[in-house]
């Protein structure tokens, strides 16, 4: 047995300290924090059971980094430590109990701090200038980086304010947010450069360089969350850490505005509940919250263990990527015939919820991943974002690993396909040939911001099609109570319900009907300045080219996809069924003569995000007002349209994924000029 334990815990040993290097030095980890974590874990549970056979140098006592030599070395007059951490509420109580008793006090002040998810730095101001910045490296020595951080904008090259001490070093975090980050990554992709795992190592592989025009280039914050050495102050510093952390704010440098003091661990267990609640909504990523004893003259009183300071915990939130098998790769076929990758998976607990499903992107991110079935892979899941396999484990690939093969014909029909020059989505050349094109045009048709036919959900739709009782939306119109009452999980009133529903889908307005016809690129702001500026049906589909092109946010690629969409023989059969009085008989008003007081954006949520170059956000958001939008500050699948400006981050990313409309600085010039 203990030899066992003695050949377990030199493995562990041995293997924590592999990825610790490839974590700290490379800024590429191979395996997930909670993989690692569970590894540390057990380790310590180990020496804890067999304490002589832990190693003289066992990754659990040190400071887990390594300073590089190709940075100047920095020592740290005080150590940098790391935390210990608490993985539920039970651990944590153990910390407030053992402080307790240490003390002599049944109930503490506690500070508590989100725990950025970034690097720690040291930043040393004499004379309240910056004249030195280091990494934690492993604790005692770091990596001189002072050109990189100069590059900063959020440190202050210069203290302001009363009574800064001539010596100050102030131990804060510095992070990518979350949107620079998703862009970064995105333009990445695009480019089928390297992508980063999450934030954290975005933002540590982004200062450890040696050309700061790269670090410059980069989107890098930082907040204070403690003070270091200090010398030669004016007057005393403030006796708690909270004060301390508002008097660095004073003199100019960030602190996060999320810091609060409670007392007793009920409070402290509410700020956490309460951090993660609001933690998708946080610009920046954390892994959980820190809890600091408040008094500083405590804090001396506790003093530090090996590798972490006594009266300090990070309460630790659910990991955001986990490990898993990559079973096998299912293609999907889109509306619009784009084949999509989806990944099954090895069901896994991540980012609060089981996954089973990733997507894969397209034939361009499969290449980049490298990734293969069979393979472990590590899932990311943040907030409501899709799940990402963000990476491979390569170590871990089994002998029969199977390459991925894109088909190259549909999955469902059969038909060609097609990948146009430029563009990363291959599709299905079957159009409505399709059965999968067909069922997805269908649920288009009847979804919200289309007809809106109540209680045709997902699954109908793929029943009806399927039975070929409905092959175009015109067919939808023929159903019968009796008929729908043959499909699986229908009862007569249902059908009947949804029968009535359909027939009050009849009546639409233009804009509807345009948007819902799912012509290629033609989301709901352009079907409906389409419908505004042309007043009828038979106007648009008559118009050519040039013509269209005339339309407010219409360029020549949608104008060609709405000219080619009712050139096309069965599209002009469907549409005319759709709109005969004998047959399906959908009717809308007139469209008014435009006017002045006209509101076409009525009803409608648009959302600013990004850099506007040829109008502030203000401007931009009372010239949407006027034509009668409403302008929120969050995207949602309520949202009509997002307007993406420069660098445009989550919030884009968020549209994308829910589908809603995108536009660019120049289609919103050109709606507000128009
Ligand atoms: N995936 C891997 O291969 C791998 C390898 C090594 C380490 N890791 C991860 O790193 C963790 C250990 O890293 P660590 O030693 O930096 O510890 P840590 O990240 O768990 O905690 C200490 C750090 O928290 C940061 N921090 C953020 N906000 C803070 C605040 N308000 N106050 C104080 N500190 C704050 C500081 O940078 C500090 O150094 C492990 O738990 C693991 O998750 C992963
Ligand atoms: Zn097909």
């Amino acid at each position: 047995m203990t030899d066992n334990a003695k050949q377990r815990i030199e493995r562990l040993s041995r293997e924590i300290e592999r990825h610790n290097h490839a974590y700290y030095v490379e800024d590429n980890p191979s395996i997930t924090d909670a993989e690692y974590d569970r590894m540390m874990r057990e380790l310590q549970a180990l020496e804890q059971a067999h304490p002589e056979l832990k190693l003289a140098n066992s990754p659990t006592s040190r400071v887990g980094g390594l300073a590089l030599d190709k940075f100047t070395p920095v020592r740290h007059r005080v150590p940098m430590l790391s935390l210990d951490n608490a993985m539920n509420e039970a651990e944590f109580l153990a910390f407030y109990e053992r402080v307790g008793n240490l003390l002599g006090e049944s109930e503490i002040e506690l500070c508590c701090e989100p725990k950025l998810d970034g690097l720690a730095v040291s930043l040393i101001y004499e004379e309240g200038q910056l004249v030195s910045a280091a990494t934690r490296g492993d604790g005692t020595t770091g990596e001189g980086i002072i050109d990189n951080v100069r590059t900063i904008k959020a440190i202050p090259l210069v203290l302001r304010g009363e009574g800064v001490p001539r010596v100050l070093e102030v131990r804060g975090e510095v992070f990518m947010p979350k949107a620079g980050f998703e862009a970064f990554n995105e333009r990445a992709r695009a480019k089928g450069g390297k992508t980063f795992v999450n934030p954290r190592n975005a933002a540590a592989g982004s200062l450890r360089q040696l050309d700061s025009r790269i670090t410059a280039s980069r989107p890098l914050s930082f907040y204070a969350y403690s003070l270091g050495v200090v010398e030669g102050e004016s007057r005393p510093l403030p006796a708690t850490h909270y004060d301390q952390l508002q008097a660095l704010k004073s003199w100019g440098l960030p602190v996060s505005d999320q810091v609060k003091v409670v007392t007793g661990e009920e409070q402290a267990l509410a700020y956490y509940r309460d951090i993660l609640a609001r933690r998708d909504g946080l610009p920046y990523e954390i892994d959980g919250v820190v809890n600091k004893v408040n008094a500083i003259a405590l804090q001396r009183r506790l003093g530090f263990v090996a590798r972490a300071p006594r009266w300090a915990i990070a309460g630790k939130f659910p990991a955001q990527e986990e490990i898993t098998l990559l079973e096998g790769v299912e293609f999907q076929v889109g509306r619009t015939g784009a084949i999509t990758p989806v990944a099954r998976l090895k069901p896994v607990f991540v980012g609060g919820v089981t996954v089973s499903n990733a997507t894969l992107h397209n034939a361009d991110e499969i290449a980049r991943l490298g990734v293969m079935v069979g393979d472990s892979v590590i899932i990311r899941r943040a907030g409501d974002v899709i799940p990402q396999i963000v990476s491979v484990v390569a170590e871990r690939r089994p002998d029969n690993a199977r390459l991925i093969e894109f088909p190259d014909s549909c999955p469902v029909c059969g038909s060609a396909i097609e990948r146009l020059e430029g563009e990363a989505v291959a599709r299905c050349a079957g159009g409505l040939y399709c059965r999968a094109q067909r069922k997805e045009a269908i649920k288009h048709f009847a979804s919200r911001k289309a007809l809106d036919v109540d209680g045709l959900g997902d699954k109908i739709v793929e029943q009806l099609v399927d039975r070929e009782l409905v092959d175009t939306p015109a067919d939808l119109f023929k159903l019968s109570a009796s008929t729908l009452t043959m499909l699986e999980r229908m009862g007569s009133k249902s059908a009947q319900n949804l029968v009535a529903a359909l027939q009050a889908a009849r009546e639409t307005t233009l804009p509807k009907f345009l948007y819902s016809l799912g012509i290629r690129e033609v989301g709901e702001a352009t079907a409906a300045n389409l419908a505004r500026h042309f007043r009828t049906l038979e106007a648009v589909a008559t118009a050519d080219v040039e013509q269209l092109i005339e339309v407010d946010d219409v360029g020549e690629i949608v104008a060609r996809h709405v000219h080619k969409f009712f050139r096309e023989p069965h599209n002009q059969e469907v549409i005319a069924a759709l709109v005969d009085p004998e047959r399906a008989g959908i009717h809308w008003p007139e469209m008014a003569q435009a006017d002045e007081s006209e509101q076409p954006l009525k009803g409608q949520t648009w959302v600013l995000t990004g850099t506007l170059s040829q109008m502030s956000r203000s401007e931009a958001k009372a010239g949407l007002e006027a034509l009668g939008a409403k302008v929120s500050g969050s995207v949602s699948k309520n949202t009509h349209c997002v307007v993406a400006g420069e660098k445009a981050g989550s919030k884009l990313t968020k549209a994308q994924q829910l589908g809603v409309e995108v536009m660019d600085e120049q289609g919103l010039l050109s709606l507000l000029g128009g």
